[in-house]
């Protein structure tokens, strides 16, 4: 039976890391706090540099808060670190498996450090090989393996001692579409069938629609906004228009022609993309093909649809998730 405590919960969570001379220290994590039940997929959903691989390793017992409290599987990551780490089953984002090894090799030796004698850790690799459709990997080197196989492999070996709770950080990063759709269905196996509860960071927001249960929008080291996807996408009103243009808006003329239309929110341009929220889709989008034609400006396309993940995060953080992505791009560059 899942225990109505919480499986997961952060509570005020600061980080601070230096960063370099004469300059302010970076506030990683400015008072983050979620909770969420047994058996559920939480997503930590943001764009890179938002603060998700610094919660888990926070959780995970790999990083310490500066103040703060966390809990996993009902243990204080801090005062119970080792009931911690034997509760849960770590995936980080680059891939744990010694390459030369085998699979099996790679699951025995996972399982004997956890304390497993060598016959239960033989045991426990050929049960996750079969699990994940690897047993015929299983005697090859890593090095061999498909990317998607590989991560495959990294979940089997987070799982090896059964944990209660699996930190999946960015999973399906670098994976190929085909790879990506098979792990979503192994994350859903995991989460429905058996009963674990799943931490996953993602800045994929297909794959926090697809995956989360619970989610939690993280912005500048803080939840910004927390629920179901359904229940955050219903939340806004409206429907979300979205113009594909011939010629890119550089100037803003289409931004500012189409802000001036009634019902129309904020827009938002993308490369040959304008996106904007509107009160009623079917009268807005009659008025924005004439106002664009009157002015002789050319089009692809012009879609329709209910909120997205997209404009959940717009309505939350005040950007788009692209525009948060590139702007993280560039202050990492400028960084590097
Ligand atoms: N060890 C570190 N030293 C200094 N700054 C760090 C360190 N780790 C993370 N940061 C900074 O803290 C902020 C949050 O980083 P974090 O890795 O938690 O974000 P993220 O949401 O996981 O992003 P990503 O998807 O890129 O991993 C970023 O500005 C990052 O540059």
């Amino acid at each position: 039976m899942p225990s109505t405590s919480h499986t997961l919960e952060a509570s005020d969570l600061v980080k601070t890391y230096p960063d370099g001379r004469k300059k302010p220290p970076l506030r990683a994590l400015d008072g983050l706090t979620f909770a969420v039940p047994e058996g559920v997929v939480l997503g930590l959903l943001g764009p890179n540099g938002a603060g998700k691989s610094t919660t888990v390793k926070i959780l995970t017992t790999l990083s310490r808060a500066d103040s703060g409290t966390a809990r996993v599987a009902g243990f204080d990551v801090v005062r119970q670190q080792n009931d911690v780490r034997l509760a849960i089953g770590y995936v980080p984002q680059k891939s744990s498996s010694d390459p030369m090894a085998t699979g099996v090799e790679n699951l025995v030796l996972s399982g004997r450090i956890y304390g497993l004698s060598r016959q239960e850790a033989v045991r426990r690799s050929a049960e996750l090989l079969e699990r994940f459709d690897l047993t015929e990997a299983g005697g090859r080197q890593v090095r061999t393996y498909s990317g998607g196989m590989q991560r495959k492999l990294d979940v089997a070996l987070g799982l090896v001692h059964r944990p209660r709770v699996l930190f999946l950080d960015e999973p399906t990063t670098g994976l190929d579409p085909e790879a990506r759709a098979d792990l979503w269905n192994e994350v859903e196996r995991l989460s429905g069938n058996e009963g674990l509860t799943v931490l996953l960071t993602t800045h994929y927001l297909e794959e926090a629609d697809r995956l989360a249960d619970q989610l939690a929008i993280v912005d500048h080291g803080q939840v910004v906004a927390e629920g179901t996807p359904e229940s955050l996408k219903a939340e806004l009103r409206g429907d979300s228009v979205q113009v594909e243009l011939v010629d890119a808006d550089v100037d803003g003329n289409v931004r500012r022609l189409l802000g001036h239309l009634p019902g129309i929110g904020e827009i938002v341009v993308d490369g040959n993309t304008l996106r904007a929220r509107v009160d009623r889709g079917a009268t807005a989008v009659p008025a924005v093909l004439g106002a664009l034609e009157e002015k002789a400006i050319p089009v692809t396309a012009v879609t329709v649809s209910r909120p997205s993940l997209d404009d959940v995060y717009l309505q939350y953080t005040g950007r788009s998730f692209r525009a948060a992505e590139n702007t993280a791009g560039q202050v990492e560059g400028r960084a590097a």
